[in-house]
């Protein structure tokens, strides 16, 4: 994605105002978001970015940024990525960033004064990174200072005793403490896979997904959780949306729906 400043139009807008935080929220308001091929992909391979939204899309990628308090990304993105996680929509400014969450338990991701994020932080035009990780991971101290300087931390959270991940509930109410309280979740395909999980997906407040007509084939990064198994152990869906809505963007298509059987709206 470009440095371009972007508009999203009103009218759009409305038509996903049923799906976003409200302005006021006190428990944390978790969106979950991400674009897609036909063959559910997020990308044409692991540690590959590929761009799937297309203008009107990706603009609206920037609108939902600025509708949330902060956005949440796997090591696995960032690495591939090295994104911005700004918000670039006209007329929001610095005070009004979101603020950049990567789930990062071993410290996989070398950031550097380099990385686009801590760039668009020294510039004003976004904000550092809050890093999870766990606890008792060695941190390097000069990560840290980089971090801290650019107004960025380390977030450091327990392992949960059987699946050794962070549980998105601890991650939730540490972001809460920082005051935080709407999140959108971007990726990647672990991240996203993990929170549609049964044991997380009560948390998803929301799911916005832009559809873009490509398929990437065979050996991309895809969305497909666990599959949920009913008392007699045959298969059934893993999730599925109620209360959809689809709304054409360019070339897209952008689904938002909440999850079936989860939280109420
Ligand atoms: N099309 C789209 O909208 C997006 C595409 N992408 C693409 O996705 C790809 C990256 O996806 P993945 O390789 O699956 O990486 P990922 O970004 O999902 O990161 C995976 C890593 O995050 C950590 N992690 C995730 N959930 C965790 C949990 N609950 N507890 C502890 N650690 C956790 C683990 O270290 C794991 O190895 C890239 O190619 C990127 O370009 C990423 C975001 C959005
Ligand atoms: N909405 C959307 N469409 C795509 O086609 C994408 N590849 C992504 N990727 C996500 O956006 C992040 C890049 O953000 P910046 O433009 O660098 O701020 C990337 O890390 C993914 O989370 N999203």
């Amino acid at each position: 994605m470009g440095d371009q400043t972007l508009t999203f139009p009103r009218l759009e807008a409305d038509k996903l105002e049923p799906h976003l935080p409200p302005r006021e929220c006190s428990t944390p308001f978790v969106t979950l978001t991400f674009a897609t091929s036909l063959d559910s992909a997020l990308s044409l391979a692991p540690g590959t970015r590929t761009a799937l939204s297309g203008p009107q899309s990706k603009a609206m990628t920037h609108y939902l940024r600025s509708r949330h308090d902060a956005i949440c990304i796997g090591v696995g993105t960032a690495v591939a990525d090295d994104p911005g996680l700004n918000c670039r929509i006209q007329g929001v400014g610095a005070t009004q960033q979101p603020r950049p969450v990567v789930i990062d338990p071993n410290l996989r991701w070398q950031f550097t004064r380099q990385s686009k994020v801590l760039q668009l932080a020294k510039s004003g035009r976004g904000l550092a990174p809050f890093i999870i990780t766990t606890t008792g991971t060695a941190l390097s101290p000069e990560q840290q200072d980089l971090l801290e300087e650019h107004g960025g931390k380390y977030i450091a959270l327990d392992r949960d005793a059987v699946t050794q991940r962070v549980q998105w509930r601890d991650i939730l109410l540490a972001l809460q403490s920082e005051g935080l309280h709407s999140l959108m979740v971007e990726g990647g395909g672990e991240v996203i896979n993990s929170l549609l999980e049964p044991g997380a997906n009560h948390l998803i407040d929301s799911v916005i997904v832009t559809i873009a007509p490509t398929w990437l084939g065979r050996g991309g990064v895809v969305v497909s959780p666990a599959r949920r198994v009913d008392a007699h152990g045959h298969p059934i869906p893993a999730a599925r949306l109620a209360d959809t809505n689809w709304i054409p963007l360019g070339e897209d298509v952008v689904l938002c729906g909440r999850l079936a059987g989860s939280k109420e709206t």
